[in-house]
């Protein structure tokens, strides 16, 4: 099955998936696999997750390789060594997904620099400089790349003491619009798939604590919160031939909760 056959299929191409090894990142592997690409994921560190990620692209019949560093350094620190690496196992590699993120949560007025550097680092850096090696490297070879960047429903809703991720992600969501207006005329596509929450390691421990599940699910209009599939299939769409007149859009998969304006009356005072 090829891109003429169906355009959203991603046969015959090659990934490199950040933060693949575990979470939102893992499901988009794993998803991107099952779309028919080679993957290549990095993490943090090889855990058994990470070989499950790799056993599950494997099961689908492509290639599967593991890189691991530590991307919350600056940036200059990796990202020729990752280039080079994904390069070596795959020539032709032409889907990026910077997923990678995390928060740490703090009050804003406790708040400090290095926290907020790592957050930084992670969230926004990591994607902006490995964006720019791919992207002259696809140029050069005639490469028409596609990048989706993992954003949040935190990049345009706030929540208490997430002042540094919210500003991380708000970041994301100008940097695709940005990055699209500069890449589009050498054929590059950028955009971003921007999750409500779901449940991954990250999220787990929140979610079982005070009630957090039922509440979202309460405030959510599919009231769901769900398993990271969601957004793996987000963004095999969001690479795939079937979006190709989409440029520098924020993607919402949230079940609807950026839309919902709450608390809503009737069911409040009803
Ligand atoms: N889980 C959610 O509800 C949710 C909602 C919106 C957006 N997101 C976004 O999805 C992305 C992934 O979140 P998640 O919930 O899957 O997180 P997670 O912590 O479960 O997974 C994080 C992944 O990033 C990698 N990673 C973490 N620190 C790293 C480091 N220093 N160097 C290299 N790799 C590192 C890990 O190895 C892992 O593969 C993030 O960008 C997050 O902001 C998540
Ligand atoms: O982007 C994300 O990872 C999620 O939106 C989280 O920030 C949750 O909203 C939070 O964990 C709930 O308290």
């Amino acid at each position: 099955m090829t891109e003429s056959d169906n355009a959203f299929s991603l046969a015959g191409r090659q990934a490199l998936v950040t933060g693949g090894t575990q979470g939102v990142g893992a499901a988009i592997a794993r998803a991107v696999a099952r779309a028919g690409a080679d993957v290549i994921v990095v993490g943090v560190r090889d855990d058994a997750s990470a070989q499950e990620v790799l056993d599950d692209i494997r099961r689908h019949g492509r290639q599967g390789e593991l890189l691991v560093a530590d991307l919350s350094q600056p940036p200059q620190r990796y990202v020729d060594d990752i280039l080079a690496a994904a390069l070596d196992r795959f020539p032709d590699l032409g889907l990026l997904v910077n997923n990678v993120g995390t928060y740490i949560d703090r009050p804003f007025l406790e708040m400090d620099w290095s926290t907020y550097q790592t957050t930084m680092n992670l969230n926004v850096a990591c994607g902006y400089f490995l964006t720019q090696a791919f992207a002259r490297h696809w140029i050069t070879k005639g490469i028409e790349g596609r990048v989706v960047f993992t954003g949040s429903i935190n990049g345009m809703l706030a929540e208490a003491d997430h002042t540094a991720y919210d500003t991380s992600k708000g970041a994301v969501a100008a940097m695709v619009r940005s990055l699209c207006v500069a890449l589009a005329p050498h054929g590059i596509r950028v955009n971003s798939m921007a999750p409500g929450l779901v449940r991954t390691p990250l999220t787990g421990p929140a979610l079982d604590q005070n009630r957090l599940q039922e509440w979202m699910e309460l405030h959510t209009p599919n009231g769901r919160v769900p398993d990271a599939d969601v957004c793996g299939d987000a963004v095999v769409f969001l690479l795939s031939h079937a979006a190709r007149h989409v440029h520098g859009q924020t993607m919402l998969v949230d079940g609807g909760m950026s839309v919902w304006q709450q608390p809503d009356p009737p069911s409040q005072f009803g």
